[in-house]
Order: structure tokens, then sequence, then C-alpha cells
């Protein structure tokens, strides 16, 4: 299980860089809120041979702007390219994961695409995350990811029960993707993502002290990395 960390600036960047993955992030928009390009590069630069992540934020239907947003991300030099999806409705959920594979692997057939629903589903009216995995298979994408879309301190594990979150996983590989799980995970919480397994956990909060809107602490990122080898 490889541990992803949201930095929001380049300074945090350094301070997440014992993790396996480093996910340009600006949480002031949002849960996947999108940092700028230079950030992106510049993080890249700095990541040295670490993969990186840029989350392209919590998008509406417009496939045409989810799919520039994932070919800047990509063109900046993120390896992960992950893509929220903050609407309803399957047919129109295709149609933005299709465009976003599309403008990433056209140029970048090797880079991921990750697609992201919410745990939360339920009380913003979006897709659910048992509805995506079939799409981002069909579509040519690599990881299907939860997070949590309102970021109010409920974590993942109050939408979304050990037992479901092992059949979205399970789910995912007989469709022969990855999964990713976040969403105000802690600590304590590290025992149940290593049974549920899936290839990745993404954290902020935890690794900024259990607020996310401080800065990411180094030696927290090093906790978490030993507790999960
Ligand atoms: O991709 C992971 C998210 O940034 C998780 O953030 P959080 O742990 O603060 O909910």
């Amino acid at each position: 299980m490889q541990l992803l960390v949201s930095p929001s600036s380049i300074e945090e960047a350094r301070s997440s860089l014992s993790a396996d993955i480093i996910d340009v992030k600006k949480p002031s928009e949002g849960s996947l809120g999108a940092n700028f390009p230079w950030i992106i590069q510049e993080i890249k630069k700095i990541a040295g041979r670490k993969p990186v992540s840029a989350a392209i934020g919590d998008n509406e239907y417009k496939p045409g702007t989810a799919a520039l947003s994932a070919y800047g991300a990509a063109h900046a030099g993120a390896d992960y390219i992950k893509v929220g999806l903050m609407f309803d409705g399957e047919d129109r959920a295709r149609e933005v994961i299709e465009a976003v594979t599309t403008a990433v692997k056209r140029d970048f057939p090797e880079r991921y695409v990750v697609i992201a629903a919410y745990a939360d589903s339920a009380r913003m009216g979006t897709i659910s995350p048992f509805a995506i995995s079939s799409l981002v298979a069909d579509a040519g994408a690599d990881i299907a990811m939860i997070d949590t879309g309102i970021k109010d301190g409920k974590s993942l594990f109050e939408f979304m029960d050990e037992e479901a979150l092992t059949r979205f996983t399970a789910q995912n590989r007989e469709f022969g993707l990855q999964t990713a799980l976040a969403g105000s995970l802690k600590f304590e919480d590290l025992d149940a993502l290593k049974r549920i397994d899936p290839e990745i956990i993404g954290v902020r909060g935890m690794v900024c002290g259990g607020d996310r809107a401080m800065a990411v602490r180094a030696e927290l990122v090093e906790k978490a990395m030993m507790m999960l080898r």
C-alpha cells in the first residue's frame, strides 16, 4: 500500500518527500482543488524520482474544461492526474472520464489517470463510488478513488464501513484497476486500511497534525510511512 501525501506548496512538498507519491493540491479550492501549473512544475523538480500527482479539481459536468485541465497537469509533469466527479449521472461521468483519459493518454500513455468519486455522495447528490469502476475501466483510466467531498472533519469511515471499502477495492481489482482511498484518514485507521488493502491511501489532515488547514509536517509523514511498512 503506497502513501500519497497532498502538499499545497513547494515548502510543504519538501516536508512530504518521504511519502511514496507527492500529490499537488490547493485545499482552499476544494477537496481535490487544483494548484497552479508552475507549482506542479517546481514540485516535480524537487521530487526527483518520486512520482508526482496533481489534483485537477472537484469537477462539474464540463468534459472540455476537465480534459484541458488534465492535459495541463500532464504537461506540467504530473505522473498521476486526479479528477474529482462532483456531479451525478453515469452517462455524464462516462463522458468526463473518457475526455480526461484521452487528454492525458494521447501524449502520455504511461501516466496514471485517477478518477475520484466521493464517499459522502449521498449528501452532495453526486455519483456513487460504486458506479465509477466500470466507467474508469472502459475509458482506459487506471485508478478508481474515493475521497470525502466536504472536508468538515468527517472521515471516509463515517460514510463507508470496512466491508463497503473492501467491496469497492475488490470490484476495482476485477476490472483490472487500482484503488485509492482518502478522506480525513487518521493514524488509528491504518490497521483497517491495511486489511482493506487498496493500492494507495491519500492523506493530508493526518500529516498536518489533524487540521488540513495547517502545514504538512515531515515527522508525521515519516511516522505514517513507518506504520505502513
Ligand atoms: O488525496 C487526499 C486528500 O488530500 C486527503 O485529504 P485529507 O486527509 O485532509 O482528507
